[in-house]
């Protein structure tokens, strides 16, 4: 099997606050090929900025993994001190696309010299290479102007613009990986649709992984090739886009895409309320507001189940001969 550029196996991470201990991601799976693109989907809450976090090495204090390995392209990243992370990872092999282009760029800057501060730290090259690099990025991207905008400011652009050049500056240092953050939501729906096409685009073009945050569930539909649902700090269903979408097999993924505004007959909600990560329950975290679930699902931790080629389910239930009747 080729090494897949992001593997997550078995990952928790806890964060000590003055209210105690949050169980913040509890068991979380996924692997992510080169030329692919991974949808996290879950709702608000769920533990999607944490698991960022955790793969760009810059966890919050308190923070602490409890198990798990973060392998990419075959070497664990929890192992790098964050002097290696910086050296030869973060920035470089793996970059990022903030989900908000207004907050990420430094107003008294102009973009050129944020750009090329990043490309000195970690290209080869002289900087008028890295520039001459950077108007062939801009032009990539469809930038108006391309080499006239290094010189500007980010109050100058429009917002997609802005998500334009947040993206030119992800691809700049030649990423393995880009970890984007729900880089479509500050978007109008026009801009929103330009942008997921081009992400389609360059990973294709440039073979890179691309994982992408996300609580929606119609940009997934759209632009991911596999999918991984969160549920409260816990992957419950990895596979297929097309085939987890259309047929779901997690209690918690069945219930979330029927509750979409395409799907749903009238107002569906799903009853009860997502557990705090202080006082999640020892098993399930799902088992409290699932219609089918059982005893043995409040106290036994469900582990990944492949339910067919690619597709994962963690739910005991799935093989009901696991379950003690
Ligand atoms: N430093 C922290 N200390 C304690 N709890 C935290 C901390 N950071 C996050 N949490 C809790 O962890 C859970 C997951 O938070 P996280 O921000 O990762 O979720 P999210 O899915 O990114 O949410 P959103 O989509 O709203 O940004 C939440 O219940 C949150 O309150």
């Amino acid at each position: 099997m080729p090494v897949p550029t992001l593997a997550v196996e078995d990952l928790r991470v806890a964060i000590r606050g003055d209210e105690g201990v949050a169980r913040i991601l509890d068991h979380i799976a996924f692997r992510l090929e080169p030329g692919r693109i991974l949808g996290v989907v879950g709702e608000s809450g769920c533990g999607k900025s944490t698991l960022i976090r955790a793969i760009l090495g810059i966890l919050p204090q308190g923070a602490a993994i409890g198990s798990g390995r973060i392998l990419f392209e075959g070497e664990d990243l929890l192992a790098f001190s964050q002097a290696e992370l910086n050296r030869s990872v973060r920035g470089s092999r793996i970059s990022f696309i903030p989900q908000d282009p207004y907050l990420a760029l430094n107003p008294v800057f102009t973009v050129g010299a944020q750009m090329l501060e990043v490309m000195r730290r970690h290209r080869p090259g002289a900087p008028r290479e890295h520039r001459a690099h950077l108007v062939r990025l801009l032009r990539r991207v469809q930038l108006p102007d391309a080499e006239a905008a290094l010189d500007r400011y980010p109050h100058q652009f429009s917002g997609g613009q802005r998500q334009r050049l947040l993206i030119a500056a992800a691809l700049a240092c030649a990423p393995r990986l880009i970890v984007a953050d729900e880089p479509t939501t500050a978007l109008d729906v026009t801009t929103q649709q330009q942008i997921l096409l081009l992400l389609r685009e360059l990973v294709e073009e440039m073979g890179l992984a691309m994982l992408f945050v996300t609580h929606d569930l119609g940009v997934v539909a759209e632009l991911c090739d596999e999918v991984c649902v969160i549920y409260a700090g816990q992957s419950v269903e990895t596979g297929p886009a097309r085939a987890l979408l259309d047929a779901p097999l997690h209690p918690y993924a069945r219930a979330l895409l029927a509750c979409h505004p395409d799907r749903a007959e009238g107002f569906l909600g799903i009853p009860g309320a997502v557990p705090s990560p202080l006082r999640a329950p020892p098993g399930c975290r799902f088992a409290p507001r699932c219609a089918q679930a059982r005893e043995a699902c409040a106290s036994r931790a469900p582990h990944p189940r492949r339910a067919a080629p690619g597709r994962m389910v963690d739910c005991i239930l799935h093989d009901p001969a696991a379950v003690p009747a």
